[in-house]
């Protein structure tokens, strides 16, 4: 099992030569140049990532981390708090909308148990309990030092065993009622944003309780004073397991050279704690959809990132990573199957290019 600090030292980047080998075919391509759009962006990333400019991506899976959050106690979730339970059994069959919606497009499913508050009977879960949930952050650190990084080597753990059974393509998911309030606390610590443009109703809450939870995620900041230059200081004092879990995920998907898919809010905001990590990582990861919770845009703007679908969703689990698969898996065979100029023997000098 790779420790967090051996992960760290050894991703690296995008292969560049076989970018460039991918642009190329890329652009012989017989169509105008650049007019497949993010489909072509999306198939050449791929092969920064694998080093091969032909990819397939039809062995694929979402790894979903399932965590209680302690701050479900300050009244900040509109859902009960045992919903992460039964959820994360539901996945276990299927029956839930990220497992719907993964059936539907081929893609697997590995259910972790990174924190659940409780004890279950069910062998389809991966147990990998750091801790019986996170404390209340409102009340102290939700979780300590050490906890935060065995929870990132969850993450990294899950994808090590993906790579190694075959998956050539990895979705995120996450369960846990309160995760928006991490979220939202682990951003506005990490960028100084304020609680009017990060907080939102997560899975839904009235005018009245979004107020409330404004001022618990402030008072909270206030009170663990997270430090902004340490992204894993910041995600133990007022983070969650499950978001530590989705870090690690995305650091180990870097590590293991296999691209990555972004679902909503929570997954986002881990995408970009394991590029503060590690900057190589942005070179792995894929958006989805754009969830409808506010602190997403922020998200994607510090990314420098865009989401590829517009939904209205915000249910997380995954759902977006399995509509994301059909995409990448559609630029994957443009690259893999369109015949070039040189095929049909026709010239294509006309062509202008009208790329920025
Ligand atoms: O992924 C998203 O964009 C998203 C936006 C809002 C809510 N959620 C889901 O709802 C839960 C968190 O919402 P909340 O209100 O309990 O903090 C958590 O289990 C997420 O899967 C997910
Ligand atoms: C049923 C239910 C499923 C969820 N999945 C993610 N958040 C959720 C919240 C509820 C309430």
């Amino acid at each position: 099992m790779k420790t967090l600090a051996e992960v760290l030292e050894g991703i690296r980047g995008a292969d560049e030569e076989a970018l460039a080998e991918a642009q190329k075919h890329m652009d012989s391509l017989i169509k105008p140049l650049g007019s497949l759009g993010k489909l072509e962006t999306m198939a050449v990333k791929m092969a920064g990532i694998t080093g091969k400019v032909k990819n397939n991506v039809e062995k694929k899976c979402s790894i979903v981390m399932v965590a209680d959050n302690g701050i479900c106690a300050e009244g900040v979730a509109g859902s009960p708090q045992d919903i992460t339970l039964v959820q994360g059994m539901n996945m276990t069959k299927g029956i839930c909308g990220m497992g719907v919606l993964s059936a539907h497009a081929g893609a697997d499913i590995k259910v972790v148990d990174v924190g659940i508050m409780s004890d279950y009977n069910n062998d389809k879960v991966y147990n990998r309990k750091v801790k019986y949930g996170t404390d209340n952050f409102a009340k102290g650190p939700a979780m300590s030092r050490e906890e935060a990084v065995k929870a990132i080597e969850v993450g990294i753990e899950m994808v090590g065993l993906a790579v190694s059974e075959g998956y050539q393509l990895i979705g995120t998911g996450e369960m846990g009622i309160g995760n928006t309030s991490s979220t939202s606390a682990v951003f506005m610590t990490l960028t100084g944003e304020s609680a009017e443009r990060a907080v939102g109703k997560g899975g839904g809450l009235t005018d009245e309780a979004l107020r409330h939870k404004k001022q618990v995620i402030t008072e909270a900041i206030r009170l663990n004073q997270p430090n902004p230059s340490d992204p894993l200081d910041v995600i133990a004092k007022v983070g969650g397991l499950d978001i530590a879990g989705m870090v690690g995920c995305f650091l180990g998907a870097a590590y293991f050279r296999v691209p990555i898919v972004i679902d909503g809010v929570i997954s986002a905001l881990s995408a970009y704690g394991a590029v503060l990590l590690n900057p190589h990582v942005k070179d792995f990861l894929y958006s989805s959809h754009k969830s409808k919770e506010p602190v997403y845009d922020l998200i994607f703007k510090e990314l420098g990132m865009e989401p590829i679908l517009e939904m209205d969703m915000r249910l997380g689990e995954g759902t977006g990573c399995a509509l994301a698969f059909h995409i990448i898996s559609a630029a994957c065979a443009v690259m893999n199957n369109m015949a070039t100029f040189g095929d049909i023997q026709y010239d294509d000098s006309y062509r202008i290019d009208i790329r920025k």
